[in-house]
């Protein structure tokens, strides 16, 4: 998040990774928890050793240094994790402090109450006025206001939220700047969003991703391997008539094991999951960040995702020999019960333009707007039906027009759609009688993010229930891909369904509840804030600016996290293997001459080498810590071409880097045994 202090403290840090000692809690991490195991049989050794002394136990000067140092690399690989989290927990703080007891001004059977935030429930009404702080989550039912998040979202700017449009939701913490809304409570005390987000900041209920279980899985096979490679280097000694200790054995396994990525793993999840936060994106889990990370196609719905929202009615056109006020009449009738922007606007501009207000008759039945029918309406008393909506639907009610007619409103639409603007047009007793045209705005910046996009490999597709003229218009002034225009609900759905069979991932960025089917079913659904509960629920990530080209920091988060990942591995295995040739040949070179030759470092003596790995094996560890939290800088040069580069900076340095680290603490070390 923005504009949150963000101070790590280290020493709070230190005696985390203390408390993270307990094997109930270490056996998750299976290369970590060997190594402590490692430490406690070289703690009896030692203990041993002081009293009875013989070759395999070794003498307890050394045995003492062998286990500190064991120790020492279990808790620098826990203090990383400790350091990632600690800044959760500073953000944590922060939301805290917003998430405080307010007043709630409850409201049953028109009667106002004040009560307290906690004892608000699911379904209860409030309201809220100027300078009050929201005390819960919710839907506004009833007005309109300007609202100031930036306790959330760390914006100042203040944002707008109304009844009726897809913009009616409101977040407990906030504060109303301006007019009064009544409110529906949509959750219950304890699973507020800032209670999500401070449980998900903390870490609390972090579960680890399918790849890092993969990934864990796979080292504990390592682990293994290497435990089997230890033990039968003992019998080989034997033979030839080596002595190795039991310190030797248990420090070359803990230095063969790969404890750098071991130590790291759950570092670079958490700092994933830090970095979206930062970038203002909650993410309900890492899988979702991961996967944005390998996402091919981008899905955006258009009003409310790429444009501002709140379309307003800007003109009214009527059919020839339809007087005007007739027009205007039967628009404003077709939207008085209309809780949309669109409807509300219809009413607004004939009342500023042509000063006209109207009533609707008593016993009138309402057509609420749906994105199914892509139309809205009234029927009077006296039997009048009155249509407003898209204009293909409205075509094909109105039975009863003639071509003529026909043939010039379908001129005016193509006229609005080829600007941009939405057409509603008018129809009464199956009679087209005109278009009112509607206009909404682009966000800005938008084309520059989404060529960057490209350029990423990630193809962007608007879809909208609009008709294809002004789809084909939004999308062009936007920079998408593609576009799909009149798509209802399911077919967005469907969309992603078709593409995620041919095996694509797909993202989804949605405002509406009639995206939320899509936003379920996309790899990576993304709501606005903006948006409604059904939306924000339906997605696996709200981005708190509303900002549908944030998808690239998603996508480069993503990359990001799964490059450093895979980067550190191939560090820390390349390390592992390299440690094997630079300890054993120093460990048998002086009974088995052949293997001189192989002795490629000339350590002073078997005792330092081991000694040497060991410091070294711990010391990677927090050496690379600020690579972990940070990541590693993603470049979008194609995938064949990252790798290759990664393989030689993390695999040949892994591979190098332990000779001359090696060999430089050896030099240090000789000074002292
Ligand atoms: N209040 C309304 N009454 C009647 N028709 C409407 C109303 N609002 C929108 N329409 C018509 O229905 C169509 C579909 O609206 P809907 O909100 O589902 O899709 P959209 O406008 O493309 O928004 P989105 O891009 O967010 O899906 C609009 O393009 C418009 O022609
Ligand atoms: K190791
Ligand atoms: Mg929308």
């Amino acid at each position: 998040m923005k504009n949150k202090n963000n101070q790590v403290n280290t020493s709070q840090a230190f005696k985390e990774a203390f408390i993270k000692l307990n094997p109930s809690y270490m056996i998750k991490n299976p290369v970590m928890f060997t190594v402590e195991l490692g430490t406690l049989i070289m703690l009896v050794v030692t203990v041993v050793s002081l009293v009875s002394q013989n070759d395999f136990l070794g003498n307890f000067g050394y045995n003492l240094t062998i286990t500190l140092l064991l120790f020492l690399t279990v808790l620098l690989g826990n203090f990383a994790e400790a350091i990632a989290e600690a800044r959760g927990k500073a953000q944590a703080d922060t939301l805290r402090k917003t998430r405080q007891d307010t007043p709630a001004r409850l409201l049953t059977n028109g009667k106002e109450e004040v009560v307290s935030s906690a004892s608000l429930k699911k379904g209860d009404l409030f309201v809220c006025e100027a300078n009050d702080i929201i005390p819960a989550d919710g839907e506004i039912v009833e007005g309109l206001a300007s609202i100031d998040e930036s306790a959330i979202t760390g914006e100042s700017a203040p944002v707008i939220r109304e009844a009726g449009s897809d913009q009616n939701t409101v977040i407990g913490g906030t504060r109303v700047l301006s007019d009064r809304i009544v409110i529906s409570v949509s959750s219950n005390p304890g699973e507020s969003f800032l209670d999500k987000m401070i449980a998900l900041v903390e870490g609390a209920n972090r579960q680890k991703t399918p790849n890092e279980i993969a990934l864990t899985i796979l080292l504990a096979a390592f682990t293994l391997v290497f435990l089997i490679v230890t033990v039968t280097l003992k019998p080989f000694a034997d033979f030839l008539n080596v002595s190795l200790s039991l310190a030797a054995l248990v420090s070359l396994f803990v230095c063969l094991i790969p404890t750098t990525i071991g130590g790291l793993l759950s570092a670079i999840g958490i700092a994933g999951m830090d970095r979206a936060l930062k970038a203002n994106i909650i993410a309900k889990s890492g899988k979702a960040v991961e996967t944005a990370g390998d996402i091919d196609v981008l899905l955006l719905d258009k009003t409310g995702t790429i444009t501002i929202g709140n379309r307003k009615a800007t003109a009214f056109i009527n059919a020839p020999e339809v007087p005007m006020e007739d027009l205007v009449k039967a628009s404003v009738l077709g939207s008085l019960a209309d809780t949309t922007p669109e409807g509300k606007s219809v009413v607004e501009l004939a009342r500023k333009k042509e000063n006209a207000t109207y009533e609707a008759p008593r016993s009138s039945r309402f057509i609420d707007f749906s994105a199914e029918t892509r139309m809205s309406g009234i029927d009077l008393p006296d039997g009048t039906r009155i249509r407003k909506g898209a204009w293909d639907t409205i075509k094909k009610w109105s039975v009863k027009s003639s071509t003529s007619d026909l043939d010039f409103l379908e001129n005016e639409v193509t006229k609005i759609a080829e600007k941009g603007g939405t057409p509603l047009a008018v129809s009464v007793n199956e009679h087209a009688i005109g278009v009112i045209q509607l206009e909404d705005i682009i966000k800005p910046g938008i084309q520059q993010r989404f060529a960057r996009l490209r350029k990423m490999g990630v193809k962007t597709v608007m879809v909208t229930g609009d008709n294809p003229l002004t789809a084909k218009f939004i999308a062009e002034l936007a920079g998408v891909d593609d576009f799909i225009a009149e798509a209802k609900p399911e077919d967005k759905m469907n969309y992603i369904k078709n593409e995620q069979k041919e095996g694509k991932l797909v993202a989804m960025m949605g405002d509406g509840t009639n995206d939320a089917p899509a936003l379920a079913q996309a790899d990576v659904g993304v709501a606005m804030n903006s948006g409604t509960q059904a939306a924000k629920e339906a997605a696996n990530m709200v981005d708190l600016d509303s900002d549908p080209t944030k998808l690239l920091e998603v996508v480069e988060i993503g990359k990001q996290l799964l490059i450093t990942r895979g980067n550190i591995t191939t560090f820390s295995i390349a390390n592992d293997v390299a440690k094997y040739f630079a300890i054993v040949p120093a460990l048998f070179a002086a009974s088995i001459p052949g293997l001189a030759a192989l002795d490629l470092m000339g350590l002073s003596s078997p005792e330092s080498a081991i000694l040497s790995a060991v410091i070294f094996n711990a010391l990677i560890i927090p050496a690379l810590i600020p690579l972990a939290l940070k990541g590693s800088k993603y470049r979008p040069i194609g995938a064949s071409a990252l790798l290759s580069r990664n393989l030689l900076i993390y695999g040949l340095g892994g591979v190098i880097l332990p000779f001359i680290g090696i060999k430089a603490i050896d030099l240090v070390v000789s000074l002292f045994i």
